[in-house]
């Protein structure tokens, strides 16, 4: 590690030292440290063991901002308590005296400007409103689980790369002074706000929608892994603003504590998530989907009928062996290739020339011996196949569906695949050719046991999420 690195993660441990983090006898018994999954940079660490559900760490945000559906003071939803509106401004709400008072020091300094543009505006951002919190809490002094001092140390650590580009700093940097309560006459210079914009983007790490977010300074050193060791426990305690982090699972002294960054346990949702968030995710398991997933050849397996993929055995040994998905028969590669082969160089030949019967006939050899997810013969039918018989996927809900469907049963692997086998719109002109094929094709993206061609897009299988279209 580059020796600023190794000044940095030295200041990290002493100031994170203040919060708890430490060896095994300090208050957490975690610490931060180099990671070494993530190019050098930093990771917590078990200090001791943690048993299954024992909390490892509860700390909360430096700054956030609620929408009115939850109390401002401790996060409590609407549902579950009563909220009052503040009088004044009547956008922040309360669930009792006790929680305004606790945030008066904050709100006093934004609430006169938020009544002020409530009339001519849309509510606030929370976003921005945030970041005028955050620039509050650290000019009155408040350390609240962090201090701009170690949200700086975040920043320093952070390399170009992994920093998020801040879509929205013009937007902030225009509009944070309507939010701030500055004596007439003063501004702040715009270059104190963009680095305060800064900050504010790397490191919001629970960022809902646009009226609620919140920074976590403490949780700012802790990597994602998508099957993580540790859960946030929500409904702990008293106060709903407390982040508790629990293990879930045994942990061993010295081991990396991962959150998953997503908070969903949907795979679609995930990668989505990663994809804006993290540009590629290197934790374990995508690792290994990426070293060892299948290589995109789909055979049919001869017992029960499963997808045999051919994979790695290992990536160190870089031996292949090949597997049914489903019943975990072996076959052997080099044969399972090869008869692979001549049937579809047998099939490329004969194909475009063969009329429409001897297709089927070759279509039903196919289905045989590949598993549907297979794509050549979908690539060589689209040569053959005439263009204006397209009419499903000209149909965009139906398109999303499809590849949607594809990512949550087969993961990133895939990606390549499906984008061939949908971009080339294959399932239409099947439906057309050969509808008892297509409907064969489409029944690997759902999880209906018997799809109907016209009923499978009105009745979506009960483990598709809609409202991701
Ligand atoms: C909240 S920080 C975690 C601490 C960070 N490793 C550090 O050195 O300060 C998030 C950043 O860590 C890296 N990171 C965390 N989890 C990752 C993962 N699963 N895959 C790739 N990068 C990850 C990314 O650079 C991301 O922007």
């Amino acid at each position: 590690m580059h020796s600023s690195r190794e000044s940095v993660l030295k200041d990290v441990q002493r100031i994170t030292a203040k919060y708890g983090f430490g060896d095994k006898d300090s208050k957490w018994g975690i610490k931060v440290d180099r990671s070494p999954s993530y190019g050098g940079g930093l990771g917590v660490f078990a200090t001791r063991d943690f048993k299954e559900n024992e909390d490892i760490l509860v700390t909360q945000p430096y700054a956030h901002v609620t929408d009115q559906n939850y109390c401002d003071g401790c996060y409590s939803p609407k549902d579950v308590k009563k909220l009052m509106k503040c009088s004044r401004c009547g956008f922040v709400s309360y669930c009792s005296k006790e929680c305004q008072t606790k945030m008066w020091p904050i709100h006093k300094l934004e609430c006169k400007h938020i009544k002020g543009i409530l009339p001519y505006s849309d509510p606030p951002h929370a976003g921005m409103m945030c970041l005028a919190r955050m620039i509050y809490t650290h000019r009155a002094n408040i350390t609240r689980n962090g201090t701009l001092e170690l949200i700086e140390k975040l920043d320093d650590l952070w390399t170009k790369e992994n920093q998020m580009n801040l879509p929205l700093t013009p937007q902030y940097v225009n509009n944070i002074p309507i939010y701030m309560q500055e004596p007439s006459g003063s501004t702040i210079p715009v270059q104190t706000l963009i680095n305060y914009a800064k900050k504010y983007e790397s490191h919001k790490l629970l960022f809902k929608n646009v009226r609620n977010t919140m920074i976590l300074p403490l949780l700012g050193f802790f990597n994602h892994h998508c099957i993580p060791n540790t859960y946030r426990d929500n409904d702990r305690g008293g106060n709903n603003l407390d982040y508790v982090i629990t293990a879930s699972r045994d942990i061993k002294c010295g081991e990396e504590l991962f959150m998953d960054y997503t908070g969903t346990d949907n795979r679609i949702e995930k990668l989505d998530f990663l994809k804006t968030f993290l540009h590629k995710c290197l934790c374990s398991t995508c690792r290994e989907i990426n070293d060892t997933g299948s290589k995109e050849k789909y055979y049919r397996c001869h017992s029960c009928n499963g997808r045999v993929d051919i994979r790695w055995k290992s990536p160190s040994l870089k031996r292949y062996h090949a597997l049914c998905l489903k019943c975990g028969k072996e076959y052997n590669v080099e044969e399972l290739e090869k008869k692979g082969n001549i049937i579809k160089s047998n099939i490329k030949e004969e194909f475009n020339k063969a009329p429409l019967e001897i297709k089927e006939m070759m279509i039903k050899l196919y289905k045989e011996h590949f598993h549907v997810l297979d794509i050549f013969l979908a690539e060589e039918l689209d040569h053959s196949l005439d263009k204006d018989s397209m009419i499903l996927l000209n149909d965009p809900f139906v398109f999303k569906r499809i590849q949607l469907q594809l990512r949550h049963h087969y993961g990133p692997r895939s990606f390549t695949a499906y984008e061939m086998f949908l971009k080339k719109d294959i399932i239409p002109k099947l439906v057309k050719i050969n509808p008892d094929l297509a409907l064969y094709l489409i029944s690997s993206f759902t999880t209906d046991p018997k799809p109907n061609l016209s009923t499978l897009f009105s009745n979506p299988d009960p483990y598709f999420d809609l409202s991701l279209l």
